[in-house]
């Protein structure tokens, strides 16, 4: 599987996606400001994969703490927290992340535990959250395997594959286990201007799992609708409101109204982790703008005139009336989704477990 991120004695080993394709190679983080700085440049990105950076972050900062005393290490822990809570706003797994190492932090804290004890245990929560995510992904996986062609082509937008979580990934999950389940899929990667993880990212990850993948500029999946060459479309999520209506990286607005136009299956795969109850619907998603020379250069080359003014949303918020089915790892969520998204979380705290094959 690939590595995109790894817990190591001396500190938090990435994978660096800014490289990709053309690279392998690994950025170590040895204190958790590092651990934010690779969050915030994108060295890890994706969702579930900076929840869990930022799990490890907080692990890291406390293990490195030479606070004496708990009130010494409750402010090194707000600020520890703080910190990575500030390097991307859209993706709410990474304040799911942090809000559970710090329950967890005050909760033992609370209990009197020494410190010794305390940095333990919050290494082994991270850790833990490492090995929930792949196991969420794989339930993912076999919950939405059968909603994907026997055989076809299925369209996909960003990256949310193993190099998005912790591994085998969200939306390339689905893809994945389908391919496992004996399902002949080509998938149809967008670029995804202007960071292209579709064509650095999901290209490079499913062409090593020997998944047949063609890259497609942003702009022709609407004609690729039309002559009937694309049969279900399949992206993550970063943010999904209390309604259903779901973040995710810019341009998948454009892609779920297109398929509904052309009457393809629109699905978004994502944990319970980046559903937010506290957000009621996708016009509240705080939506990350991003610097604007990754739309005014390519390479380093600059592409467009000195004083063109540039956006740079890196997020859109697609209206849930165009998600055919959201897929988690507790099973399959429809419309009404502020319903089944309630009855999603009643199911979850009362059986944890999760499907494995
Ligand atoms: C399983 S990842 C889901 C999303 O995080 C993914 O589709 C996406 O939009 C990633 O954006 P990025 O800006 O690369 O972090």
């Amino acid at each position: 599987m690939i590595p995109t991120l790894e817990w190591l004695p001396n500190g938090v080993n990435f994978l660096d996606q800014t490289k990709l394709p053309l690279e392998e190679t690994y950025v170590l983080a040895t204190d958790y400001q590092q651990v934010a700085t690779v969050i915030r440049d994108m060295i890890v990105r994706g969702a579930p994969a900076i929840g869990v950076s930022a799990a490890m972050g907080v692990a890291l900062g406390v293990s490195q703490s030479k606070a004496t005393s708990i009130e010494a290490l409750n402010a090194e822990v707000a600020t520890i927290g703080d910190t990575l809570a500030a390097t991307r706003p859209t993706a709410v797994n990474l304040f799911w992340a942090i809000e559970r190492m710090r329950d967890k932090y005050n909760a033992l804290a609370t209990a009197g535990t020494p410190i010794p004890e305390i940095k333990a245990a919050l290494i082994k929560e991270a850790q833990q959250m490492y090995d929930e995510d792949i196991a969420a992904c794989k339930a993912m996986g076999a919950h939405g395997a059968p909603l994907l062609p026997q055989e076809g082509t299925v369209l996909t937008h960003c990256n949310a594959g193993a190099l998005a979580t912790c591994g085998y990934g969200t939306a390339l999950g689905v893809i994945r286990a389908a391919v496992e389940r004996g399902h002949k899929i080509d998938v149809y990667a967008d670029e995804t201007r202007p960071y292209l993880q579709g064509a650095r990212l999901t290209a490079w990850e499913l062409l090593h799992d020997n998944i047949p993948t063609t890259v497609l500029c942003d702009n022709m999946a609407g004609s690729l609708m039309r002559q009937g060459k694309i049969h279900a479309v399949i992206v993550g999520a970063d943010r999904i409101a209390a309604n259903g209506d779901t973040a995710n990286k810019i341009g998948t607005y454009s892609v779920a109204v297109l398929a509904k136009e052309h009457g393809i299956p629109f699905y978004v795969a994502a944990p319970l982790s980046t559903i937010d109850l506290q957000t009621a619907t996708g016009d509240d998603i705080p939506i990350e703008q991003r610097s604007a020379t990754e739309v005014t250069h390519s390479n380093g080359k600059q592409m467009t005139p000195n004083g063109a003014a540039i956006q740079n949303p890196a997020f859109d918020a697609t209206p849930a009336k165009y998600i055919t089915a959201i897929i988690t790892e507790h099973g399959i969520l429809r419309t009404p989704y502020e319903q089944s998204i309630r009855d999603m979380f009643d199911k979850a705290a009362a059986k944890p477990e999760l499907v494995t094959a």
